[in-house]
C-alpha cells in the first residue's frame, strides 16, 4: 500500500480510506423475521443473517453471494495466524508501517519546527514509531521523550511494545509511569505516561526541564489534563525560548483531530499522513436496532460460526454491568451451542478491573478458542490487542457529565461521535486485514456529533482549578484550548474556597498554604483535605489507610457458586458504622499480614487491589513526610475517623426519607443505598456520609457511613446548607 506525506489540510471526512467503496452489506434476518434471534430452549441457536447492499434492497443473496465481501473475508483466511513476534518479525512489521515510509521528512520537519500536528490513520504507526525515530535522531541525549495518554492501559501495553521492539527490558531504555507507578529508571529515554501525570510534572517544574520532546497523544480525545497540558507546554516552550534553554519540541498526534481548531490554536499547519497498513472493512445495519445489545451478541455468533477460531473479536459496550452480564451470556450460549468446532474465552475490560486482569486481553488466546474482548471506550484508542480481526460497535458510551447548578456528576450511556467510531473501527485491521460491524445504520452515524465534547466542557474540573492555581495560573485568563463556562469556574472556585484550599475568590483567587499542600496530592481535592485534616482528629494513621483503599478498586471479591462463603468471610471486618470503617478494618488486618495471597483467597479479598493500595499509601506517606505532617493514630476511637470524614466530604450528606429513600443535602437528590454497601437491607441510619452519588436509572450512594447531626455543627460550621440539618 503505497503511502504519502503531504502537509495539508485534513480530510473533509473523518478518516478517508477503508476498503468500503458505497458497498454497505448489512445484515438482516434471514428466516423467522420474528424470532429474538437466540433461542434458549433446547440449546441456543443464532439467528442466521444475509448480507444485503446498501440501498436496502431486500433481495435473496446470502453471504456466500456477495462476492466482495467474501473476497475480502478469503483474504483474510488466506493470510496465516498471527504468532506471538520474533526480533526479525518485529523488524518487518516496523519497516511496512506507514509512518516508516515518511520517516526521513518527518524527521526534517521536527527539526525544522518546534510544534507538529500530525493526522495520521489508526494502526499508522504515530504512537510506537515517532518516539523510536527521535530516538534514533538523537533527541533522547537532550532530555527524555515523553508520550502521553489518556489511559493507563494504553500507557502501558504501548510501552511494552516499544522496549520489544527497542530489544530491551521494560524500565529501562523505554519505561512508563502512571499514577502510584513508576516502571522508569535513569536509564529511560522514552517514557509513556499518563497525560495526568505529567500534568503533576509540571507542578514541579513549569518548563518541564526534564524532557526534550513532549508527544500528546490521542489528541482528539480531549481529557482535561490533555487539554490543559496544551497550554502548559505552549507556556514552557516560550518560557524555554526566552531563557535560552534547550528548546522543547512539541508534537500532537491523533487520527481523528480537528485540525484546523488546533492548527489555529498552536499557530501551525497540520500534517496529514496517509495511508494503513491493513484494510478494514466497515459494515453498518440497514435498519435501525431495537436492542443493540442483542444486535451485537447476534453479530457475535455469526462470526464465530462463520470464521476460523484466529479472528478475535472485540466488542464495544458501555460499562461494567453490561459487560459481565454480556461475558455470561456468551459463556451460557457457547457452552450448550455444540456445532462449533472450537470454545470462547471470554475478556472484560473496563477501569474498575484489577490491572492484572485489564491486561489479560492482551495475551493471546489458546490455539483451541477464540478470544472475545468485550470492553468499553478503554479500548477505543492507542492500543493493540493481538489477534483481534473484527470490531463490534454497540455505538453507545457511558459519559460523566456535570451539571455546575446541581454540583453533580451523572453517569449517562449516549451515542459515541463519529471520532470515536472511527476510533473503534481501527483496533481491527492492525496485525491483518478487518472488519467492523455497527450496529446501527450509516444515516444514525451521520447525525453523530463529529468530535467528542471536550471534558473540559462537560465535567467536575476542582482539580484542575486547583492544579492551575499551584501553577500560579488564573483559570479566568488561562490559555485554554476551548474555554470551560465562567459558571463552571465559579463552581470550581467556591468548592475550593469551602475546602479551604483559596481565598480571594471574586478578585484573583489565592492559594492558601493549606491550598498549596492540597495541590501535592495525586488526589481529588476532598481527599486531600481529608489526610490534611486528619492530625487535628488524631487519625493520621487511619486516614491514610482508608484514602489508599478508595483511592483503588473494589478490594472486595464476590462469587456466585460460594456467595455465602464469602458474605461470612467478610462480615468478620464489618463496622456497624459503615463501610468505610469496614474498608479501614480489611486494610488494617491485610497489613500486618505476610503471607498475603493465602490471607486474601481465604478471606474473598482481591489481593492485587490491596497491594496497589499498600503502594498507594506508601506514596501518599512520603508526601505527608515531606510535608511534616503528624502521622498519629487514634487506635479504636474510630469516631475520629468518621468526623475527619465529614472534613473532606460535608457536601456529600445524606438525611433518610419516610419512604426509605435518602435526600442529599447538597444536590437534593433520591437516592438508595448501594447493594454493596453493609447497611443494604439492614439498619438504615438517619444521617450518612457517602463517597459518591451514582446517577444512573436509580440512584445508588456507593460506601456510606453513619453520622451524627451534631458533628457537622461541631466540624463544619460553616458549611453553607447547615441550616438544612439543624432545623430538623
Ligand atoms: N502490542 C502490539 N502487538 C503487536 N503489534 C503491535 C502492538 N502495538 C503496535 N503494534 C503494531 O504496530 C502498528 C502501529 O501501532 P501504533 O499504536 O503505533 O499506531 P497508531 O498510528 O498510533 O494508531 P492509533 O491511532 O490507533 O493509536 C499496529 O497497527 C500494529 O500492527
Amino acid at each position: 500500500m503505497e503511502s504519502k506525506y503531504a502537509l495539508t489540510k485534513p480530510p473533509s471526512k473523518l478518516c478517508g480510506s477503508y476498503n468500503s467503496n458505497g458497498m454497505f452489506p448489512v445484515k438482516r434476518k434471514l428466516q423467522n423475521p420474528g424470532n429474538t434471534g437466540i433461542e434458549e430452549n433446547g440449546g441456543a441457536k443464532v439467528t442466521k443473517w444475509e448480507w444485503i447492499s446498501k440501498n436496502n434492497r431486500l433481495d435473496s443473496s446470502t453471504v456466500t453471494e456477495d462476492n466482495e465481501t467474501q473476497n475480502h473475508l478469503q483474504n483474510m483466511q488466506n493470510r496465516s495466524p498471527v504468532k506471538l513476534s520474533p526480533k526479525s518479525q518485529i523488524e518487518e512489521q516496523r519497516q511496512a508501517l506507514p509512518v516508516t515510509r515518511v520517516r526521513k521528512n518527518l524527521m526534517q520537519e521536527v527539526y525544522r519546527s518546534d510544534t507538529l500536528l500530525i493526522m495520521g490513520e489508526t494502526g499508522s504507526g504515530k504512537t510506537t514509531q515517532i518516539p523510536q525515530f527521535l530516538l534514533a535522531s538523537g533527541y533522547g541525549n537532550k532530555g527524555v521523550i515523553a508520550v502521553t495518554q489518556p489511559r493507563r492501559v494504553a500507557a502501558i501495553t504501548v510501552a511494552r511494545r516499544v522496549s520489544q521492539e527497542q530489544h530491551c527490558q521494560l524500565g529501562d531504555v523505554v519505561g512508563y509511569t502512571v499514577r502510584f507507578e513508576d516502571c522508569t529508571s535513569p536509564k529511560t529515554r522514552i517514557r509513556f505516561m499518563t497525560d495526568g501525570f505529567l500534568l503533576r510534572e509540571a507542578l514541579a517544574d513549569r518548563m518541564l526541564r526534564n524532557y526534550s520532546v513532549i508527544m500528546l497523544d490521542e489528541a482528539h480525545e480531549r481529557t482535561i489534563s490533555t487539554d490543559v497540558l496544551f497550554g502548559v507546554v505552549k507556556e514552557a516552550q516560550q518560557e524555554r525560548r526566552l531563557r535560552s534553554l534547550t528548546p522543547l519540541k512539541v508534537i500532537i498526534t491523533s487520527a481523528t483531530m480537528d485540525i484546523d481548531h488546533f492548527g489555529e490554536y498552536f499557530g501551525v499547519r497540520g500534517m496529514y499522513l496517509e495511508g494503513r497498513t491493513h484494510p478494514v472493512r466497515v459494515m453498518h445495519t440497514v435498519t435501525t436496532q431495537p436492542d443493540y445489545l442483542h444486535a451485537a451478541l447476534v453479530t457475535l455468533f455469526d462470526i464465530h460460526r462463520n470464521t476460523p477460531v484466529n479472528y478475535d473479536v472485540l466488542i464495544f459496550l458501555t460499562g461494567q454491568e453490561e459487560i459481565e452480564a454480556m461475558a455470561h451470556q456468551i459463556r451460557q450460549i457457547a457452552k450448550s451451542n455444540l456445532d462449533t468446532l472450537f470454545g470462547v474465552r471470554v475478556f472484560p475490560l473496563y477501569a474498575q478491573l484489577p490491572q492484572n486482569k485489564q491486561l489479560e486481553c492482551f495475551l493471546p488466546a489458546p490455539a483451541n478458542a477464540r478470544k472475545i474482548v468485550l470492553a468499553t471506550n478503554i479500548a477505543e484508542t492507542s492500543v493493540t490487542m493481538p489477534g483481534i480481526r473484527c470490531v463490534i460497535d454497540a455505538g453507545y458510551v457511558k459519559r460523566r457529565i456535570y451539571t455546575p447548578s446541581t454540583g453533580l456528576d451523572v453517569l449517562r450511556a449516549v451515542r459515541i461521535s463519529q471520532a470515536q467510531a472511527w476510533q473503534r473501527c481501527g483496533r481491527a485491521g492492525r496485525d491483518a486485514p478487518g472488519v467492523c460491524y455497527r450496529t446501527y445504520t450509516q444515516q444514525e452515524m451521520n447525525a453523530f456529533e463529529k468530535m467528542p465534547k471536550p471534558e473540559i466542557l462537560r465535567s467536575n474540573i476542582c482539580s484542575t482549578v486547583l492544579q492551575l492555581l499551584a501553577l500560579g495560573v488564573n483559570c479566568r485568563s488561562f490559555d485554554f484550548l476551548d474555554r470551560p463556562s465562567p459558571e463552571a469556574i465559579e463552581v470550581a472556585y467556591r468548592k475550593l474556597e469551602s475546602l479551604g484550599a483559596i481565598q480571594n475568590t471574586s478578585n484573583t483567587p489565592e492559594l492558601t498554604p493549606l491550598g498549596r499542600q492540597m495541590a501535592q496530592f495525586p488526589l481529588d481535592p476532598q481527599y486531600s483535605k481529608l489526610l490534611l485534616a486528619a492530625p487535628q482528629f488524631g487519625c493520621m494513621e487511619e486516614m491514610l489507610h482508608l484514602v489508599a483503599v478508595l483511592s483503588g478498586e473494589n478490594v472486595f471479591v464476590t462469587s456466585n457458586e460460594r456467595r455465602e462463603q464469602a458474605a461470612l468471610a467478610h462480615a468478620k471486618f464489618q463496622s456497624k458504622h459503615g463501610d468505610h470503617l469496614t474498608l479501614l478494618n480489611v486494610f488494617s488486618a491485610f497489613q500486618k499480614i505476610d503471607k498475603v495471597k493465602l490471607w486474601c483467597h481465604d478471606n474473598f479479598l482481591n489481593t492485587r487491589n490491596l497491594l496497589y493500595a499498600r503502594e498507594v499509601r506508601k506514596q501518599l506517606l512520603e508526601i505527608i513526610e515531606r510535608l511534616q505532617l503528624q502521622v498519629n493514630s487514634c487506635g479504636e476511637n474510630h469516631d475520629q475517623v468518621r468526623k475527619c470524614l465529614l472534613m473532606g466530604l460535608f457536601d456529600n450528606i445524606a438525611e433518610l426519607q419516610r419512604d426509605h429513600f435518602y435526600l442529599t443535602i447538597t444536590g437534593r437528590q433520591r437516592a438508595k443505598i448501594h447493594p454493596s454497601s453493609v447497611f443494604h437491607g439492614k439498619y438504615r441510619p438517619e444521617y450518612i456520609i457517602y463517597t459518591e452519588i451514582l446517577l444512573t436509572e436509580r440512584n445508588f450512594l456507593r460506601q456510606v457511613t453513619e453520622i451524627s447531626p451534631e458533628w457537622v455543627v461541631e466540624v463544619v460550621p460553616n458549611f453553607v446548607h447547615l441550616s438544612r440539618i439543624k432545623n430538623k
